[in-house]
């Protein structure tokens, strides 16, 4: 593992990942690989989910292919260095941000969008000129192998390197030294990732879970919103880190909920929901087990077949949930609990009550209390009146917050995540004039001038500005004649 890091650092230290013309390059061989070995991609994640062309193509393959070209429109203005506003103390000078890459780039893939939670980071560590190494997740084997095969045909050998492996090969890379990590899975890795990334001061983006609520308010369409909502809910057999995970309302609206999603369940996936190519499978034997022992209990107003052979859990609702059992605790796939609530007040309340979630969904004609409720709690994001899209728009970061992560990505915020913005002032060595004002021996006069030209506040107003100037000149000249 060691000497597989050292390659890349190698690769990295040559020089070759940063100019601009490179990066454009790899970003369009990755965008040809996906174009051209699409089949084979569709059927590795068929073979891990049991996910439909359609599916894979419209949940993945697009999302990758559009952040690409996001890249490739967007990265030759990004790359550029970013004058920044001066002082009166630097007017002369240059002042700039330079984007830089941070060198070598640990990326940790889920497995329950395997293909894209790996190459959309894979995406901004490229675009910032990083090397990477990515250790796609184990769960979801047979995109883990797709990636490893198809990545070195198209992209440098050296510098974007797959490792695959399960556990003791995470472990493995963890302990090696790296400048940033982006890991994608649940909380408490995400607290051993960062635990080994401390060890080496590396920083880290953190993409976990949680349980994104979702408050139905009673002014609100509820054909509309229950037809959103279980398109959110049960795509990818509910197995979406921003899936809405469950609902809370006025014990009024249950079971009008109840059977408008029942019914909006029928039209998406047919009578027989185990033949419809749209609904997924839960990922392995464990995670069924598990999601199947959450039902104990619980009262079940539709749904509720399962099918170990084939780990098929139908689409679910519960109704009256009492917020303390598991279900309630841990990632639930295809269940989908009710909760009721009083009121908006009784619903923020328990917001703020747990963890902050990845998502908070929120349905009502009330532009005022969606407003309110994103005032008043706290998640990774949000989408009012619709479910998981603000993961599509990619001029907004996506990320959590405590518990459900840190750090951002998407777009430009990729860029960002996998850049480091270096602050660069260059100076001439003339003028020394000037500096007299900062070296010894210091004196009343000289902390006067300094405090005249860092603290005294002008407008912003051109005049303002060229006074300041004017002023500037002076006291240099002042400085210089010896007068202080
Ligand atoms: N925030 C997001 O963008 C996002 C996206 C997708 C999934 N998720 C979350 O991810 C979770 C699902 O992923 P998962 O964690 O089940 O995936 P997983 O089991 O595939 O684990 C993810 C990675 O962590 C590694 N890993 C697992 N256990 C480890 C250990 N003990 N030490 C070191 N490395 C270890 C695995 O090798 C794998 O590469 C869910 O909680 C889901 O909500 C979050
Ligand atoms: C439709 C794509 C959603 C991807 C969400 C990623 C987290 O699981």
């Amino acid at each position: 593992m060691e000497r597989e890091v050292q390659r890349v650092r190698q690769a990295f230290l040559s020089g070759r990942s940063r100019s601009l013309r490179f990066r454009l390059q790899q970003l369009e061989a990755l965008r040809r690989m996906v174009q051209e070995r699409e089949k084979d991609i569709l059927a590795a994640i068929a073979a891990d989910l049991c996910k439909s062309e359609f599916n894979a193509y419209s949940q993945e393959v697009i999302t990758v292919l559009g952040e690409i070209d996001f890249m490739l429109e967007n990265l030759p203005e990004w790359v550029t260095a970013k004058p920044v506003k001066k002082n009166l103390l630097t007017m002369l000078d240059e002042a700039y941000i330079q984007p830089q890459p941070l060198g070598v780039v640990l990326i940790i893939g889920a497995w329950n969008y395997p293909f894209v939670l790996t190459i959309q980071p894979l995406i901004g560590a490229i675009a910032a000129g990083n090397a990477v190494i990515i250790k796609p997740s184990e769960l979801s084997e047979n995109t883990a192998k797709i990636v490893a095969k198809l990545l070195p045909q198209y992209l440098d050998q050296d510098l974007y390197i797959v490792i695959n492996g399960g556990v003791e090969e995470t472990t493995e890379l963890l302990k090696q030294r790296f400048d940033h990590v982006f890991y994608t899975g649940n909380t408490a890795v995400g607290k051993i990732v960062m635990e080994a990334a401390a060890k080496h001061l590396t920083p880290v983006t953190l993409e976990l879970g949680g349980k994104s609520p979702c408050y139905v308010d009673k002014d609100c369409d509820l054909d509309i919103v229950c037809r959103r909502i279980t398109w959110g809910k049960y795509m990818n057999c509910g197995q979406t880190c921003i899936a809405p995970d469950y609902i809370l309302c006025e014990a009024s609206l249950q079971s009008q909920i109840v059977w408008k999603i029942k019914e909006t369940v029928k039209e998406f996936y047919g009578e027989n929901i185990k033949e419809s190519p749209d609904y997924e499978r839960i990922i392995n034997l464990r995670h069924f087990k598990r999601i199947l022992s959450l039902l104990e209990g619980q009262k079940i107003a539709f749904g509720g077949e399962t099918d170990e052979a084939t780990r098929y859990i139908a689409p679910t609702v519960l109704t009256d949930v009492d917020p303390k059992t598991k279900v309630m605790q841990e990632e639930i796939g295809p269940i989908l609990p009710i909760v009721p609530v009083k009121n908006v007040d009784e619903a923020i309340d328990f917001i703020n009550e747990r963890e902050k979630p990845l998502a908070l969904y929120v349905f009502s004609h009330n532009h005022k209390l969606i407003k309110r409720m994103i005032d008043e709690t706290s998640s990774g994001g949000v989408t009012g009146n619709d479910v998981i899209m603000h993961f599509m728009l990619n001029s907004l970061p996506f990320g959590g917050v405590g518990s459900s992560g840190m750090g951002a990505y998407h777009g430009k915020h990729s860029f960002d995540t996998f850049s480091h913005q270096r602050p660069c002032l260059l100076k001439s060595l003339k003028r020394e004039g000037a500096n007299k004002l900062r070296y010894p021996p210091n004196s009343q006069s000289k902390v006067d001038w300094g405090k005249f030209f860092l603290l005294k506040r002008f407008n912003k107003e051109k005049f303002g500005l060229l006074l300041l100037t004017f002023l500037g000149i002076v006291a240099a000249v002042l400085v210089k004649a010896g007068y202080y």
